[in-house]
């Protein structure tokens, strides 16, 4: 790992790189890999997480059945948000990840593209159709490489291999464990096929029915951005990688034809108290995360004016739009008993011996259920076009290939609000509101760079999504009175089985809904030339409105939230970003 630091050298701090990175998240990993293939190029990419060596082997992040443990560790930012008013105004923890690999280290692993009209959306509403399906399904196809499953079973019929790539650096793998639920939905998903159609790959592009969940899981263990684009390449002598280094700004390095370029960044040494500047020769990439990157945008005089002159902060670029737009998605779990006596993996948290045995397993063979991050199936469905939702608002998803809501089908208690009982046999569907209407922002508590920014993702105040969750809890009703279901459920748990009217609907998804932890858009990408508010804190290239030698390339770059998951969409945006930077040196 010569190329891996544990912290800023007197060497690097007087190194001039050609890049400077900050964030070696999903995007970050990408771009300082794919820059420095050019033995021409010199990359500097700084994560204020860390990452020993050893780390690589770290169980604690490599089990996949322990991904929620990691939250509110040292390797997650420990964010929480503003009081929510759409959720009752109850304040929820927001995880980011804290460590090389950023989120991609801490996820839950599903790996989703998004769908066809997810990215023509992104060119129309930027004016650049190098943000296509079509144009971008080069990237898309040799992202990904789909390795076999660490318990052996045959995949087939349950991915299509034709929209899959081969040489990928992105390791993923169909589930590792199937769990009972999981054959349910799919015999319900037959018997109900024209409201809940069977999908064979909702990576194809069409995201809409049921389908088996794809995960960047590798033998059995967690597959990082740091796994693929990192660790592999450590000894290219043009890339360097320090860890545990904070960015606490970019800075003013001068103009070009009047216009303020930024290509340095001010890194915070806590043990000294002091500050350093490293500059680059042609650019600084901020792929610090979609809570991140607008917060240091900020903190560098780059957003709307007022606001930056209301913490005393001196306003060098006017940029409104940074920090507006942030869209989520929102976490709603449908909890329900089962019969007693199945077997259901809320066993990994009732019975010490199973449990113990699952570990040994995993450790042993990298087999069994702590493979499973979530469930082996979910449903990504839309609601009608006759939907009472649509009546308040327009239907805000992308088209027809992208769902309204997905249905993650787990054999366990899943809930962030409430405890879960101390024995007893559970199914939760956990609804996950996905085309959502809602916008949210991210804005400066302080001046101070160490202070965290204010989070307020607004979840569940565009009407449209209040009437969307309630109709798409309807959905999942109907879903689970196909028979295929019958003698396996006995009936909803808590409050959701006394909530049929609107209003008890609604109170039920206000009290009980959380994040997906999905936060993007909040430098998003818009039209050339449009500097009116609304147009976008990005040119279509992922440089900054009003600044040269500065871009952003992660998830706040999104105009519009994908339809699913987002760690997928993020490393696809890095990989054709990747090719806009190369190109621009020419
Ligand atoms: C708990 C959780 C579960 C999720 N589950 C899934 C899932 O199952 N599937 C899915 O597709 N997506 C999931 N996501 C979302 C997905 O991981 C993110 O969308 C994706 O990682 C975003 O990539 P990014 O590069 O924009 O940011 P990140 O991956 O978050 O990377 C940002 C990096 O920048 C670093 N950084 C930030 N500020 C600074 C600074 N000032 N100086 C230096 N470094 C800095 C951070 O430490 C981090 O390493 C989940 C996210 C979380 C938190």
């Amino acid at each position: 790992f010569a190329a891996l630091h544990q912290g800023l050298t007197s060497a690097l701090a007087h190194t001039t790189f050609d890049y400077i990175i900050v964030g070696g998240g999903a995007a970050g990993a990408v771009v300082a890999n794919r820059l420095s293939e050019d033995h021409d190029i010199s990359v500097l990419l700084i994560e204020a997480g860390s990452r020993k060596g050893s780390d690589f082997n770290d169980t604690a992040i490599e089990i996949p059945g322990r991904s929620a443990a990691l939250q509110k560790t040292r390797f997650d930012w420990n964010f929480t948000t503003t009081p929510q008013v759409g959720y009752d105004n109850r304040s929820i923890a927001y995880p980011r990840g804290h460590v090389l690999g950023g989120s991609t280290a801490i996820n839950v692993m599903a790996y989703c593209r998004g769908s066809r009209d997810d990215y023509d959306r992104w060119a129309r509403v930027t004016g650049d159709y190098g943000w296509s399906w079509d144009s971008l399904f080069p990237y898309i196809l040799n992202l990904d490489r789909v390795t076999p499953s660490a318990d052996g079973h045959s995949t087939a019929g349950q991915f299509n291999p034709d929209v899959h790539g081969h040489t990928g650096l992105l390791n993923i793998s169909l589930a590792n464990y199937f769990i009972e639920p999981g054959a349910l939905s799919i015999n319900a998903s037959h018997e109900l096929s024209s409201q809940f159609p069977f999908n064979l790959d909702f990576n194809s592009g069409n995201t809409v029915g049921l389908s088996y969940t794809q995960q960047t899981i590798y033998k059995g263990a967690r597959f990082t951005s740091a796994h693929g684009y990192l660790a592999p390449f450590f000894e290219r002598p043009n890339l360097d990688v320090v860890v545990n280094t904070l960015v606490t700004k970019v800075v003013q390095t001068g103009t070009h034809r009047d216009v303020p370029a930024f290509r340095a960044v001010q890194v915070y040494n806590s043990s000294t108290n002091t500050t350093t500047k490293l500059t680059a020769r042609h650019e600084v990439i901020l792929s610090a995360g979609a809570v991140k990157s607008p917060h240091l945008l900020m903190l560098s005089g780059i957003g709307d004016t007022s606001e930056l002159s209301a913490v005393g902060i001196e306003p060098l670029v006017s940029l409104p739009d940074v920090g507006k737009n942030l869209q989520d998605h929102v976490f709603l779990p449908l909890i329900h008993t089962v019969v007693p006596g199945v077997f259901t993996l809320n066993q990994l948290r009732e019975n010490a011996t199973f449990a113990a045995a699952a570990l040994a397993q995993w450790t042993n063979t990298r087999t069994g259920p702590l493979t499973l991050p979530g469930g082996d199936t979910w449903g990504w469905f839309r609601l009608p076009a006759s939907s009472s939702a649509f009546e308040i608002a327009p239907d805000p998803s992308a088209g027809e290939t992208s769902a309204h809501y997905e249905a993650i089908i787990e054999d366990t208690f899943i809930s962030k609000v409430l405890t879960p009982p101390s024995t007893g046999n559970f199914l939760t569907l956990l609804l996950n509101l996905i085309s959502p209407a809602s916008r949210g922002t991210i804005s400066l508590a302080s001046a101070d760079p160490l202070a965290a920014p204010l989070i307020d993702p607004r979840f569940l105040t565009a009407p449209v999504d209040i009437a969307m969750i309630r109709e798409a809890i309807r959905a999942v009703r109907v879903f689970l009175a196909a028979p295929a279901w019958q003698g396996w459920i006995t009936g909803e748990y808590g409050a959701l089985a006394n909530a049929t009217t609107d209003a008890e609907l609604d109170a039920f998804a206000r009290s009980n809904a959380d994040s997906v932890d999905h936060v993007s858009g909040t430098v998003a990408m818009g039209p050339r030339e449009c500097t009116r508010v609304g147009c976008g804190a990005l040119n279509p290239d992922l440089s900054v409105k009003g600044t040269v030698g500065l871009r952003v390339v992660d998830a706040s770059a999104f105009p519009f939230i994908i339809s699913g998951h987002t760690q997928g969409s993020t490393y696809i945006l890095a990989e054709r970003a990747s090719d806009i930077i190369k190109n621009a040196r020419h």
